[in-house]
């Protein structure tokens, strides 16, 4: 048996053997969560004039000045000022030609109606916008795999576009495998337990946009997985959890090499999550995770989810650390690199207890995972650690 190998050689590994899905123009509110396939040029110089920033008056000179008319957003003051002369100006209004300063609302006294004077001496071009201080048209805005966030969505309508090209849903399929596998939690009996993995690892794609497709337990039989990754020929990514292992019931391999699949490496020097076999079958990447939830959750995080955002062009697929203080001694790592489930607060991170890769309860609790380099030393608490934020706040 070949020996496991480094995780980052299996995330790339994996990512090579992933091409990007074919594209499609969509309106940009449709393009939210997805990844651009060109660069977003600005089609619009922003702001387009120069605008008030305040609600007050624009002026020209020194004053008092005479107010002359009104600016407001969408119905700009037609003439120009000269000095002495102001006109009412709305947030975001144009400012009119020859004004070079905005005497706010709370600064201004008007005298006879028109007349108007200021508590605090305006400041020259100070809350004026100027004309293509955001961005200029054909500023190149947003690179290609960027992902559409509701920032940039707002942004992309602001550069003058109202679709957006992006790649097609990828079409995903997740099966779990074990004859104790139960679709009914509510009633296991003792040789049972709830499937758990199928549900986790679609509510984890919830944050791309795919078309999952689910099938029922499959028995720890040979010819029914086989027909089963056959059923599911067509998608273009196949995730099977469990049976990934080396048990005589642990069938995911035999039935891949009965299907013709070829398979690129099987084993990855991480725990939990060792077992974890990428594999092709034609133009369709097969990922075996391993059954413990844990390590499917895990591997679904480091593999799954980067072969997805792969699939939909995303310029960046794997999930970046960030560094947090520990808030306890670390022991040294050992060959396999190491995901510690831990809780994030008072800006440092605590690891949970339990570690056991069967543990959904520590896995539910987690914030983060830390990450333990192969053989490193003991970290003492206080140090910095690399650690991956996990999505808590919403689904997935
Ligand atoms: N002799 C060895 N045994 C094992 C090794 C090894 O290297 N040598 N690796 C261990 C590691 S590490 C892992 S991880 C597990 C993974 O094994 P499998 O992928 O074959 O998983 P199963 O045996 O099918 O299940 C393991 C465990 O998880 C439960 N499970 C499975 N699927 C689900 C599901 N969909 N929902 C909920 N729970 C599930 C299953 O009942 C088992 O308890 O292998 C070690 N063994
Ligand atoms: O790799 Mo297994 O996931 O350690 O339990």
């Amino acid at each position: 048996m070949k020996p496991p190998i480094p995780l980052h050689e299996a995330q790339a590994r994996l990512l090579d053997l992933v091409q990007p899905t074919a594209t499609e123009t969509v309106s940009c509110e449709d393009a939210l969560g997805r990844y651009l396939a060109a660069p977003l040029i600005a089609k619009r110089t922003q702001p387009a004039a120069d605008l008030s920033a305040m609600d007050g008056f624009a002026v020209s000179g020194e004053g008092s000045w005479r107010v002359i008319g009104e600016s407001r957003c969408g119905v700009p003051f037609g003439g120009s000022v000269s000095a002495g002369e102001a006109t009412r100006i709305s947030t975001g209004a144009h400012v009119p030609k020859g004004a070079e300063a905005i005497v706010l609302v709370e600064d201004a006294k008007l005298a006879s109606g028109n007349q108007l004077t200021a508590t605090e001496e305006p400041i020259s071009g100070r809350h004026i916008r100027r004309a293509g201080s955001d961005f200029e048209t054909g500023a190149h805005l947003l690179e290609t795999g960027t992902r559409i966030t509701a920032a940039r969505l707002a942004l992309t309508r602001m550069a003058g576009h109202s679709s957006l090209t992006v790649h097609t849903a990828p079409e995903v399929a997740i099966l779990e495998c074990g004859d104790e596998l139960s679709t009914m939690p509510h009633m296991c009996n003792i040789d049972q337990i709830p499937a758990t993995n199928g549900a986790m690892l679609s509510a984890m794609t919830l944050t791309e946009k795919v078309v999952v497709q689910t099938s029922p337990p499959i028995p720890d039989n040979l010819d029914a997985l086989a027909a089963t990754i056959e059923t599911y020929s067509g998608t273009n990514l196949l995730i099977i959890s469990g049976g990934a292992s080396v048990g005589d019931h642990d069938l995911v391999r035999p039935a891949l090499h009965r299907l013709g699949a070829k398979i690129d490496f099987w084993r990855v020097a991480m725990k939990p999550g060792k077992p974890l076999m990428v594999a092709t079958r034609g133009k369709q990447i097969i990922l075996g995770l391993p059954g413990n939830p844990v390590s499917s959750y895990v591997t679904g995080f480091l593999f799954m989810l980067p072969a997805l955002r792969r699939l939909l062009g995303a310029k960046e697929c794997i999930p970046n650390p960030i560094s947090l203080p520990c808030y306890e001694d670390l022991p040294a790592g050992g060959p396999r690199r190491t995901f510690m489930r831990a809780t994030f607060g008072e800006g440092q991170v605590t690891p949970i207890a339990q570690q056991g890769s069967g543990a959904l309860g520590a896995l539910a609790q987690a914030d983060v995972l830390i990450e333990r380099p192969e053989h490193c030393g003991v970290t003492k608490s206080g140090a910095h650690v690399p650690v991956y934020i996990l999505p808590t706040s919403g689904v997935a």
